[in-house]
């Protein structure tokens, strides 16, 4: 099939895996498919900044999945150390603060003042996708709808800097409408129809989401756990046409 570029450079694949070997696999399976990776906690403190390093050799950009929460002083190391990796993208927490947040970007700035060539995507994780009204209020404790924590969440990430959020394709439209077109937003929370949710709460379909206005949707197991993964990926790149 004749792939779209356009739809799916805004498709993050998570490369959720314990061996470097299984993401390589899947990697290589979906050769000529010009998506974006994503690399979480599990890959990255398995196979570390080599994997990184690999994937921008074969030309993907990464986004890398660590939603670092600490505080400010530590945060400005770390987005450092990952700039100098390289990365196209990487998150920190919202609810570490607006000082956490600048520090990221301080942490930004001071690796490219000392020659790192990319700049990054810093983006702010708000509510993740796997919370639900009833644990958000219940168990964490924030009360209200979980569309108002996210968007005050995006507000306070744009007012420190940030140039986008990670939240559920269900608050793209509010957080278009409070914090303009031109704030990214990274979705996470895609089933294609008939998948199963798992663990994910807030979710929709490819589609539904690029309808939306999102800019990036993340998805992991309903490729990643497909028997044939390309075809799985082809099959969503199809549907949002
Ligand atoms: O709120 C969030 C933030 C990050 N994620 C990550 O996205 C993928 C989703 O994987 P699926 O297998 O498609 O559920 C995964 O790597 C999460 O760590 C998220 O789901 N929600």
């Amino acid at each position: 099939m004749t792939i779209q570029s356009g739809i799916a450079e805004r498709i993050m694949v998570a490369l959720d895996y314990a061996e470097a070997a299984d993401a390589r696999k899947l990697v290589e399976s979906l050769k000529g498919i010009p998506c974006y990776m994503k690399v979480g906690m599990q890959l990255f403190y398995s196979a570390g900044p080599g994997f990184v390093a690999e994937l921008k050799e074969k030309g993907y950009k990464v986004f890398l999945d660590l939603k670092m929460h600490d505080i400010p002083n530590t945060v400005k190391g770390g987005s450092e150390s990952v700039t100098r990796l390289g990365v196209d993208m990487f998150n920190v927490h919202a609810a570490g603060g607006r000082a956490m947040m600048e520090a990221a970007l301080e942490g930004v700035d001071k690796a490219l003042a000392g020659g790192s060539g990319v700049k990054p995507l810093v983006i702010g994780v708000t509510q993740l996708t796997s919370t639900s009204r009833i644990v958000m209020n219940n168990e964490i404790g924030i009360a209200g709808a979980v569309e108002d924590a996210v968007i005050r969440y995006a507000k306070l990430a744009q007012a420190a800097g940030l140039h986008g959020v990670v939240a559920s394709p269900l608050e793209v439209t509010q957080l278009k409408a409070a914090c303009g077109p031109g704030f990214v937003t990274v979705t996470p929370g895609i089933r294609p129809a008939g998948a199963a949710i798992g663990d994910q709460s807030r979710v929709m379909t490819p589609p539904e989401a690029f309808a939306q206005g999102t800019d990036y949707v993340v998805i992991g197991r309903p490729i990643t756990a497909a028997a044939e993964p390309r075809a799985a990926l082809e099959q969503i790149i199809e549907s949002i046409h």
